[in-house]
């Protein structure tokens, strides 16, 4: 539905990256996607998760790896540095917290919440993955639109 890379072939790609050197990991959950739904219903939902892939996708590709992980969480797999992938990220919050999306002549204000890592290398690929979950939920419990990192 989205045309990003889905779980499988985010982390077989992620593979190959940190064989080259390290990474770095966002992983990233829309907020309050639920609401989205219920208040609009599914398809509105659908259009949201598809238009959210593609501003991932212009703003992070080609250098960085993005995929859908399933449900409303996604991930990036960057050459940029914890605080520059942060920093981007959080960008795209202001661009999306101040201009609505536009889906069905509805305006949809949504924000992302993130958790950022660095991978050394493959072998280190799962406790990133942990240790990005917790910054993600460090960000959901402390309100949400923010993206932690180290
Ligand atoms: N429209 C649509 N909804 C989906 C899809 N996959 C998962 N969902 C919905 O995403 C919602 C996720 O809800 P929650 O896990 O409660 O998360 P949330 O409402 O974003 O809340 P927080 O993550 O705590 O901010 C559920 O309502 C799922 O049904 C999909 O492909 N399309």
């Amino acid at each position: 539905m989205t045309g990003l890379s889905n779980r499988r072939a985010f982390f077989e790609e992620s593979r190959h990256r940190l064989q080259q050197g390290s990474q770095t990991l966002a992983l990233i959950d829309l907020d309050f996607f639920k609401q989205v739904n219920d208040r609009f219903g599914h398809d509105v939902g659908d259009h949201v998760l598809i238009q959210i892939s593609q501003l991932l996708s212009e703003h992070f590709e080609p250098e960085a790896l993005v995929a859908r992980l399933g449900g409303e969480e996604f991930a990036l797999m960057s050459i940029a540095s914890e605080f520059e992938l942060a920093q981007r990220l959080q960008a795209l919050n202001k661009v999306l917290t101040t201009q609505p999306l536009s889906i069905s002549e509805q305006q949809i204000y949504i924000s992302l919440s993130a958790g950022v890592v660095t991978v050394q290398t493959e072998e280190g690929l799962n406790d990133a993955i942990i240790a990005a979950d917790t910054f993600l939920y460090k960000a959901k419990d402390n309100g949400r639109c923010q993206v932690r990192c180290a």
